[in-house]
């Protein structure tokens, strides 16, 4: 909707044909964005050759399980000067590896090149052009601010930041404290709850963003507090809702056969899960999420025990004086 508003013809690839026919014939795509009207300039295929022909700018915009087999379809088809950008936040199961490396290792372009676009933006408020800001990051200054230039205009504001790494971390861990936020109003906590949920989860965020080479600061910005805030407190949010689903006493594959869109909180706390253990860093609502998620954890024990935490600072770096007198 914002290529298209800005005079880009669009071009949306899909596996479903009967989806690519409702696009172009009705204009809407019901099932994902109900009770919308698309652009006319935005038309689908289910040939990905046909839809990379002549593209200036790529936007990979698949589930993290499936951005690999995506992008595997598209080399080959994406012209060499064209800007590749996705807007996936998650990491790989398996690999964990962050979304950029995936692409840049099947399209076997550098992964500098890649832009990653993210930042508070629920798809519902931006295609009824509600005002947005995101963040276009990326280790190339000219392809980030080519993909600033293509998505600015008067309701979607893009900042520009280098830190591609911190973007991208801060991108997919907040679904995981968004579905903690989600259990914690499902059980009826409040809000003094869901403020300590999202200002430890910024913590842990930040700390395993630096392990891995993100700058502390990009997690006060639209990727880190920002997104963090709109997915711990949005209607919209699909990990929230189904963190609120799990408190009422549903099971997860009953929480996600209902759902029937993507809740990447799951896999992402699976995979964060395996990054604070492989970087050295504790990440304690990510530990009692994987808990509840996967070990059968009952919600209520899992506040129990975060609360329950031997004492400690709130930060070790403002408490460094303190650390370094003792
Ligand atoms: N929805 C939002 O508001 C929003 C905003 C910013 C970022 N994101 C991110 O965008 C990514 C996609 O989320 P979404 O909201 O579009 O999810 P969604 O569940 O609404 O849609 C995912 C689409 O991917 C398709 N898909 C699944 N496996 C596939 C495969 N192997 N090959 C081809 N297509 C496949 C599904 O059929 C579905 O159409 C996620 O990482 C999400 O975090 C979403
Ligand atoms: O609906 P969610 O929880 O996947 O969140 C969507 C976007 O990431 C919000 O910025």
């Amino acid at each position: 909707t914002v290529l298209a508003d800005n005079g880009c013809d669009v071009t949306v690839w899909t596996r479903r044909a009967e989806q690519a026919d409702e696009i172009n014939r009705h204009h809407t795509n019901s099932t994902y964005l109900p009770n919308v009207v698309l652009h006319e300039r935005i038309r689908a295929v289910t040939d990905m050759a046909e839809a990379l022909i002549g593209a200036d700018i790529v936007v990979f915009a698949a589930t993290s399980s499936s951005v690999r087999e995506v992008a595997r379809k598209a080399a080959g088809c994406i012209p060499q000067n064209a800007y590749v950008v996705h807007a996936v936040k998650g990491f790989e199961r398996d690999t964990l590896k962050r979304i950029s490396t995936i692409l840049a290792e099947e399209l076997a372009r550098p992964e500098s090149s890649i832009v990653v676009l993210s930042g508070p933006s629920h798809a519902e408020e931006v295609v009824r052009r509600c005002p947005t800001t995101v963040v276009a990051a990326s280790m190339s200054k000219e392809a980030a601010e080519a993909v600033q230039d293509y998505f600015m205009n008067a309701y979607f504001r893009v900042y520009t930041n280098p830190d591609l790494i911190g973007v991208e971390v801060a991108g997919a861990i907040k679904n995981i404290i968004a579905l903690g936020a989600g259990l914690s109003d499902g059980l009826g906590y409040g809000d003094n709850a869901k403020a300590a949920l999202i200002t430890r989860g910024l913590a842990e965020i930040g700390r395993l963003g630096q392990a891995m080479g993100a700058q502390l600061l990009t997690f006060a910005g639209l990727a880190g507090v920002g997104d963090l805030v709109v997915t711990c407190t949005s209607r919209h949010s699909r990990n929230w809702r189904a963190g609120s689903m799990l408190a009422g006493g549903m099971s997860l594959d009953e929480v996600l056969a209902s759902m029937g869109m993507a809740v990447e909180g799951v896999g992402t706390t699976r995979a964060a899960y395996a990054l604070s253990r492989r970087y050295g860093v504790p990440m304690p609502i990510t530990e009692q999420l994987h808990a509840v998620l996967f070990e059968g954890k009952p919600p209520k024990a899992a506040v129990e025990a975060l609360m329950g935490r031997v004492r400690t600072h709130e930060s070790e770096e403002v408490a460094k004086a303190w650390l370094e007198a003792e």
